[in-house]
């Protein structure tokens, strides 16, 4: 990667006590970069975003964040940039939204009448406006989850940490999220994301990183891992029928369960396209490679023994 790395993480380990939450990690994020982390529960995501919050100090290893070491003195002029959701987010019930909203602008170095207008422009933009002057402990779980992104939004940050940014958002809500994320992204902010729901999220991130107990199994672009994980792509056709089980070209490819189906290996599917369109009876196709999910349970089956075996898509340059 020939951009500056906006997060550096070199050889992270994190022990809690006798247990290791994270085990020689490394990992590098540029600028305008969409991460996305995944893994299961306990798999170690929060801890690596509170390693680069400077919340947490590593057991081994050394974290850059705009340079710096997150949990030194000289990370404070930095904080400002960060935003950051928490996968719980809580405030103080007694204020009302425009309140919270405005105290942590003013806490994000905002003058008085600008905090005001900065949180009434966020409280609108994910949609709590028409409850700004409500107090907290009124509002349901996805409206808590929306004020809680509208703080994690707060000042424009360079680099936006979201611990499960959509729980509790309804479908719109959600969309809007990613288009929220896809704009930051466009004016140069890095993001890194934890999700579990997996659906959705592949058209916003750059690359994935699959964690597993504390480890990294995999990390790359989708189109990578699908290559490194061998993942065949799904080609649905109508209108070929018996040529289909006919032709020895398309006959590896077929199917176990329904013969109008192929699943073809990447290296093979521009070839095995071109062939099935000059097929005069073929009368429709739809074409699905491997998504997020699919890509997900295969690092998760496949997991490695120790890290050296982890796969990267480095490999594959
Ligand atoms: N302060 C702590 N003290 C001891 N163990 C901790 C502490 N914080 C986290 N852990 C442990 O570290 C491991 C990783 O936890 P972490 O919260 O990073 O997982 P996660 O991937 O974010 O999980 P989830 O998807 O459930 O939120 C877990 O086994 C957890 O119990």
């Amino acid at each position: 990667m020939t951009t500056t790395s906006l997060i550096t993480l070199s050889n992270i380990t994190k022990e809690y006590s006798s247990l290791c939450a994270l085990q020689a990690i490394n990992m590098q994020l540029a600028q305008g970069e969409v991460l996305g982390l995944f893994g299961h529960n306990g798999a170690g995501k929060t801890t690596m975003m509170k390693l680069i919050l400077g919340v947490i100090s590593p057991t081994h290893g050394n974290i850059e964040v705009f340079g710096v070491k997150p949990d030194t003195k000289a990370a404070s002029h930095m904080r400002n940039k960060i935003g950051y959701l928490p996968e719980n987010v809580s405030f103080y019930e007694q204020l009302t939204g425009l309140e919270v909203l405005t105290y942590f602008a003013k806490l994000k170095g905002f003058s008085n009448t600008n905090s005001k207008k900065h949180a009434i422009a966020l409280l609108e933009k994910v949609g709590v406006d028409h409850a700004m002057k409500r107090q907290v402990k009124t509002y349901s779980k996805g409206m808590r989850q929306r004020l809680g992104l509208a703080q994690a939004f707060i000042g424009q940050p360079k680099l936006l940490l979201l611990d499960e940014p959509t729980v509790g958002l309804d479908p719109i809500a959600t969309a809007e999220f990613y288009q929220t994320v896809d704009q930051l992204k466009s004016q140069g902010t890095s993001v890194i994301l934890c999700s579990h729901v997996l659906p959705g999220v592949e058209q916003h991130i750059d690359r994935a990183m699959i964690i597993s107990s504390g480890q990294m199994l995999a990390t790359g672009s989708l189109a990578e891992l699908r290559q490194l994980a061998h993942l065949p792509t799904k080609i649905s056709l109508q209108g070929l029928d018996d040529t289909l089980t006919q032709d020895p070209i398309l006959i590896p490819y077929i199917d176990q369960k329904q013969n109008n189906i192929l699943r073809v290996p990447e290296q093979d599917k521009m070839d095995i396209l071109r062939h099935l369109l000059s097929l005069p009876n073929l009368q429709d196709i739809n074409v699905e490679p491997a998504n997020l999910e699919q890509v997900y349970q295969y690092f998760l089956k496949e997991k490695p023994v120790d890290t050296k075996s982890s796969y990267s898509a480095e490999a594959i340059k």
